[in-house]
């Protein structure tokens, strides 16, 4: 057995070489204190992301890697705060806001909304305070992906700012909120990204750990304009593995890389189809398409999401399926993708150090 000091546990962490973070307990810096006494050892640590049904796994896990190398009787304690972006000027109505997220995808149809607001509402299962903004001007789709009702309106505060509506917890805002039922919204190119602009600025969010921003789907002057003049912790871009849709996310990618933006990662939508039948289960779209993609671009390919009907359904219903069944594989799937996003935002909030010089592009 070993001597049980200070170091020696820190060595013994450091040797470690798993955490479920991709890098050690020590590379990520989240050992708070290690208190020794009598009794045993208390060993608390910080991470940067909320993992509520995680956490207590994480913590026996540990503890008994502790006693395999020689060091037991160590309480661990997990102590869960998102941090915030150095990227974010945090200013105005978004001075709470510790991080934003765009959800982009270069082809439209890939499921970037189902995408966006079941990774919003995973986020928040697992304790974190989320926010959604539908800006996707072509087809604003949340309302009915959230069941919100047609004549729920945005509350007008001091004639100038609204606050978000609320559903299923979520803090949430769209262009659809803004505009009657009924009336088309033809946005040209800097009218949109003066209007989503505004949106985003004049919405009440209050404290939010992640504000999420479904972009409208391609990658298009108004993207890169938005995304030059909203500063934001990193991006994810969503894609099936379909040839032609990967070959419009590296688009997204390359995209993001001239304005800066930090890619957190991509999200593979639609990867494999089980039969309802049979169990069978196959790869409609194709396959390795978005891991290629991810490898190619040093970027993580951050979750896989199967084809399946029970994900659309939910949607439609206006209850996505990590509300409508949380316990389920589905709902796993999207918890997952949450954690390695709230992974990816702690990690690039560590590497990152202050807000980049913003060009403004006033016309397009
Ligand atoms: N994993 C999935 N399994 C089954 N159906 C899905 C899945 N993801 C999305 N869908 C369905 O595919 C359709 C398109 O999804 P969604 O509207 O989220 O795509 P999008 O990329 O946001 O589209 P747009 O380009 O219009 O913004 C919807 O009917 C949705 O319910």
């Amino acid at each position: 057995m070993l001597e049980v000091t200070e170091a020696s546990v820190r060595r013994v962490l450091g040797e470690i070489g798993y955490s479920p973070f991709g890098s050690s307990y020590i590379e990520m810096e989240a050992i708070e204190s290690i208190n020794i006494g009598e009794s045993g050892v208390d060993l608390y640590l910080k991470v940067g992301l909320q993992m509520q049904s995680k956490s207590n796994l994480l913590a026996m896990t540990l503890s008994s890697e502790l006693e395999k190398a020689g060091i037991p009787g160590v309480t661990v304690h997990i102590n869960c705060e998102v941090f915030a972006s150095p990227l974010i000027s945090r200013q105005g109505h978004l001075k709470d806001v510790k991080n934003i997220v765009m959800v982009a995808s270069g082809k439209g149809g890939v499921g970037k909304s189902t995408t966006s607001v079941n990774l919003a509402l995973a986020l928040q299962a697992e304790g974190a305070k989320v926010g959604i903004l539908d800006a996707d001007i072509y087809g604003p789709s949340l309302r009915t992906m959230l069941g919100i009702d047609n004549h729920i309106k945005p509350e007008l505060v001091d004639q100038k700012y609204v606050s978000p509506v609320r559903k299923y917890g979520l803090k949430s805002m769209s262009v659809a909120f803004m505009s009657e039922d009924k009336t088309p919204m033809i946005w040209r190119g800097p009218m949109a990204v003066r209007a989503l602009q505004q949106l985003l600025e004049n919405t009440l969010w209050g404290d939010l750990d992640y504000l999420i921003i479904d972009m409208p789907p391609g990658t298009g002057d108004i993207h890169i304009s938005l995304a030059q003049k909203v500063n934001v912790s990193g991006a994810i871009v969503v894609t099936t593995p379909q040839e032609m849709a990967v070959i419009d996310a590296r688009k997204g990618l390359e995209m993001f890389n001239k304005v800066s933006i930090p890619v957190l990662g991509i999200v593979e939508n639609m990867a494999t189809h089980r039969c309802s039948n049979c169990g069978f289960e196959e790869t409609v779209f194709g396959s390795g398409g978005a891991q290629h993609l991810a490898d190619s671009y040093q970027v993580q390919l951050l979750g896989t999401l199967p084809l399946d009907k029970r994900i659309r359904a939910d949607v439609d219903a206006g209850s996505p399926t990590v509300v409508e069944s949380p316990g389920s594989t589905l709902a796993q799937s999207y918890i997952a993708l949450a954690h390695q996003v709230g992974i990816e935002i702690w990690k690039t909030n560590r590497r990152g150090t202050a807000a980049p010089e913003i060009q403004i592009v006033d016309s397009l």
